[in-house]
């Protein structure tokens, strides 16, 4: 279990060795990035990886490696339930990782799995990046390869898929809102969020408010 001041004693020195071996000796083994999609899991996470000195791994990006698919191939073949599960596996593969940023993909926490081996891995920290839909949406058009996203496709469904998550998401330890922020100003943030907000404890945010 995290104690008070550990993850601010993480980010406090953040970039050296010294620093990610500070981290160990702490407990602390993973950051893990969740929210809708556009949030910035992927463009935060890697930048706070290089910050630390971590690695870095997106679960996207593992999946499609480990599949030789796309994720857009995957939802076609297998279906959105395909995907969710082939989530799951990764996600408990990657979650033996030390020293790690993990950015998950939007809809990971849809899966109870998924929420469940969140909950049991106590010596990871869980950062949910906010924004709202709006400009989740813009961002997302903004990107390359908006139309390959088979979730922003379903225009439709996407509102209520983004209000379904919301409770998911707030399961996290802590909060980051983004809006109207660059990501470098979201990255100073995430740093400063973190080191000014001690937890007692690795209970999730909820249980602090
Ligand atoms: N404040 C911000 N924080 C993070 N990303 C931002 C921000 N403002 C704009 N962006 C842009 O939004 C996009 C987020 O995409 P991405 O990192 O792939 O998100 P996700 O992995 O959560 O779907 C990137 O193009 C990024 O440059
Ligand atoms: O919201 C979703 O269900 C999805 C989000 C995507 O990840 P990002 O949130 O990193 O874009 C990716 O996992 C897949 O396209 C499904
Ligand atoms: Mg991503």
């Amino acid at each position: 279990m995290l104690k008070s001041m550990q993850i601010p004693s993480l980010l406090a020195t953040a970039g050296s060795e010294r620093t990610a071996n500070g981290a160990q000796a702490s407990g602390l083994r993973a950051v893990v990035l969740t929210g809708f999609m556009g949030a910035g899991k992927t463009t935060l996470g890697r930048l706070l990886a290089a910050e630390l000195g971590w690695e870095f791994r997106d679960l996207d990006t593992e999946i499609a490696q480990d599949s030789g698919m796309t994720v857009a191939d995957i939802f076609r073949a297998e279906g959105e339930a395909g995907f969710r599960a082939r989530e799951m596996e990764m996600l408990a593969r990657l979650l033996r990782r030390e020293r790690m940023v993990l950015a998950l993909g939007g809809g990971a926490v849809e899966s109870e799995g998924v929420r469940e081996q969140l909950a049991a891995c106590k010596d990871a920290c869980v950062v949910y990046l906010s924004a709202p839909l709006e400009a989740l949406v813009q961002r997302c058009l903004e990107q390359p390869g908006a139309a390959e996203r088979p979730v922003l496709a379903d225009r439709e469904r996407l509102r209520s898929r983004w209000a379904a998550r919301l409770p998911y998401y707030e399961q996290a330890h802590l909060r980051l809102e983004t809006e109207g922020l660059s990501p470098a100003e979201s990255l100073q943030a995430l740093i400063a969020l973190v080191k000014q907000r001690p937890l007692p404890d690795n209970a999730p945010m909820s249980a602090h408010e």
